[in-house]
């Protein structure tokens, strides 16, 4: 195969609902999967039923375990792998760089090593070649796409032609898919909110109730703005769907894992345990010490990162986090983003 739509890197959740409604939808879409076995399954069976149960795939989803065979088959790819997989990936597709024309990026995080986004990862790798790297973020759980429920993205490159390119494979009648030259805001809105969704888990699993979770989301999105405001991010993003729709959905969700996996934390279970019992990726613990160090070293009050950080990485309690949020020195609600 060498003439489909869309080459898939990851056949996890996000990887297989999105081959599968733009299958439904009329691409051709080449899904890759790094365990033969499980691409074998998924073929036999038609599903993907580790990673995304009930869900059907058409026959426009092309399964592969091959590197070379996804590799060649189109020249629009998109990596689904979890963050801290991106940058091995990107190195295994180096030989192949010649083949592509546009690469997406549909992980949200942040590199834990070095603060890098994950187009930033992609580009250092690909560099000379330099194949246009845009991101895809926004409200979108994987089980909902995958049921054509209406969903809407944001597809983020400086150079908008890109991110009309991506778009136009990406958008059907119920993925509408916006447009944005703020890729760094972006990139940066999608991997925090999975921090504030690790928040919002554990004041569930706390019980603190709605208002404390309205303030999180709210507080929240204030210390994502100062952020992208040190690194240089517009701030209308953050207003956007990468911003404060994805901060909505990933906190409230049902399917959220990482408003999950915070819930366990904040019922009193370790991390550890709490991560044992998942298979999925919850981005969230990787990239919250990420941030947290990017606040860090930019000197942008983050206090809800920061507690998430003590929680995960120092075993804190979220009680005694909580009473030293709230006893914070008064603040006005509305500051400077640079203060
Ligand atoms: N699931 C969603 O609703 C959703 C929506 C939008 C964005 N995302 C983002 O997409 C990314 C992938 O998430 P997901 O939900 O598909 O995760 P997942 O845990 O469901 O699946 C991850 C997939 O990546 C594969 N993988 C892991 N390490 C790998 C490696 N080193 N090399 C190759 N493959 C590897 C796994 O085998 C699995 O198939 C994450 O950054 C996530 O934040 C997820
Ligand atoms: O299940 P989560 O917490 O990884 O969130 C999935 C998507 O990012 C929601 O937009």
């Amino acid at each position: 195969m060498n003439d489909a739509d869309l080459t898939i890197w990851g056949s996890g959740s996000w990887g297989t609902a999105l081959a599968a409604h733009l299958a439904e939808n009329g691409r051709t879409v080449c899904l890759w999967g790094r365990a033969e076995a499980q691409i074998e399954r998924m073929r036999t069976t038609g599903r993907n039923e580790a990673y995304l149960p009930g869900t059907v795939l058409p026959d426009g989803v092309h399964l592969t375990a091959n590197v070379e065979e996804a590799a060649t088959a189109s020249s629009m790819w998109a990596l689904a792998v979890p963050s801290h997989a991106v940058e091995d990936m990107a190195q295994t597709l180096r030989p192949y760089l010649a083949h592509v024309a546009c690469a997406v990026s549909l992980a949200k995080g942040i590199d834990a090593d070095t603060g890098r986004t994950m187009t930033q990862v992609m580009e250092q790798v690909w560099q000379p070649n330099d194949p246009p790297c845009v991101a895809l973020s926004g409200p979108s759980h994987a089980e909902e796409v995958a049921l054509s429920a209406p969903t809407t993205v944001v597809a983020a490159h400086p150079d908008k032609q890109w991110a009309e390119a991506v778009r136009d494979v990406f958008m059907t009648d119920r993925f509408r898919v916006y447009t944005n030259t703020d890729r760094l805001g972006v990139e940066l809105a999608g991997a925090a909110k999975n921090v504030l969704a690790l928040a919002a888990g554990i004041c569930d699993g706390v019980g603190y109730g709605d208002n404390a979770k309205a303030a999180l989301i709210t507080r929240g999105l204030a210390e994502l703005r100062r952020l992208g405001h040190a690194l240089g991010a517009v701030p209308e993003t953050f207003a956007g769907l990468a911003g404060i729709g994805d901060l909505v959905v990933t906190c409230v969700s049902g399917h959220s894992r990482n408003r999950h996996l915070g819930e366990q934390l904040g019922r009193g279970h370790t991390l550890d345990e709490a991560l044992d019992a998942m298979h999925m990726v919850a981005e969230g613990v990787y990239t919250t010490k990420a941030i947290h160090r990017l606040a860090q070293e930019h000197n942008v009050d983050m206090p809800i990162t920061a507690a998430v950080n003590a929680i995960l990485h120092e075993d804190a309690d979220p009680h005694r986090l909580m009473e030293r949020l709230m006893a914070r020195a008064p603040k006005p609600e509305v500051r400077p983003a640079s203060s």
